[in-house]
């Protein structure tokens, strides 16, 4: 419900920190691609909105949600990357699979977060309905890769 009084691509550039010198990696889950392209064209708009150079922005593809963390893992010890945007999209079907997969794509994402020097950002949709995706990957709710950028921007320059 939080999202319901949030827009998820509202931003004021001028309290976002330059990204001209930041070079950042995308991971990209290719489960529900309709959804995860508008999550990374949202962000990959948002990055360069704020400074960044398409020079300085790499991205990987994966299979599904759950190889995000490797695919995160990778491009953080071979890209040398700034920060990592990790983007899926996660959609409950009959089975407890969906907890599975949204539960350790969630906690190896924090523990990537942990291991490394270099924030990665959960840009996960996990969410009940189809509709509930698209309201957030450019619907009503805004584009949570927007959000996402944004988020990897301010943690790249946390504390500089
Ligand atoms: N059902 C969804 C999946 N499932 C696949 C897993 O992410 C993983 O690729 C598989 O278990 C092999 O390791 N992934 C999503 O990203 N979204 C889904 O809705
Ligand atoms: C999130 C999933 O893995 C899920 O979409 C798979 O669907 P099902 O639980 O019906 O096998």
């Amino acid at each position: 419900m939080a999202t319901e009084i949030k827009n998820l691509s509202v931003y004021n550039k001028d309290e976002i920190p330059n990204a001209k010198n930041l070079r950042f990696g995308i991971v990209v889950s290719a489960w529900n691609d309709n959804i995860t392209e508008q999550l990374f064209k949202g962000a990959f708009a948002a990055l360069i909105d704020c400074g960044a150079t398409e020079k300085n922005i790499v991205r990987w593809n994966v299979p599904g949600s759950f190889e995000l963390v490797f695919g995160s893992k990778k491009i953080i010890q071979t890209q040398n990357v700034d920060a990592v945007i990790a983007i899926g999209s996660v959609i409950r079907g009959e089975t407890s699979h969906f907890d599975y997969v949204c539960g350790a794509t969630a906690q190896g994402i924090k523990d990537l977060n942990v291991k490394f020097d270099v924030p990665v950002i959960f840009c996960v949709l996990t969410d009940d309905t189809l509709q509930q995706s698209i309201d957030r990957s450019g619907g009503k709710h805004g584009n949570k890769g927007i959000e996402a950028a944004i988020a990897a921007i301010q943690m790249a320059t946390l504390g500089k």
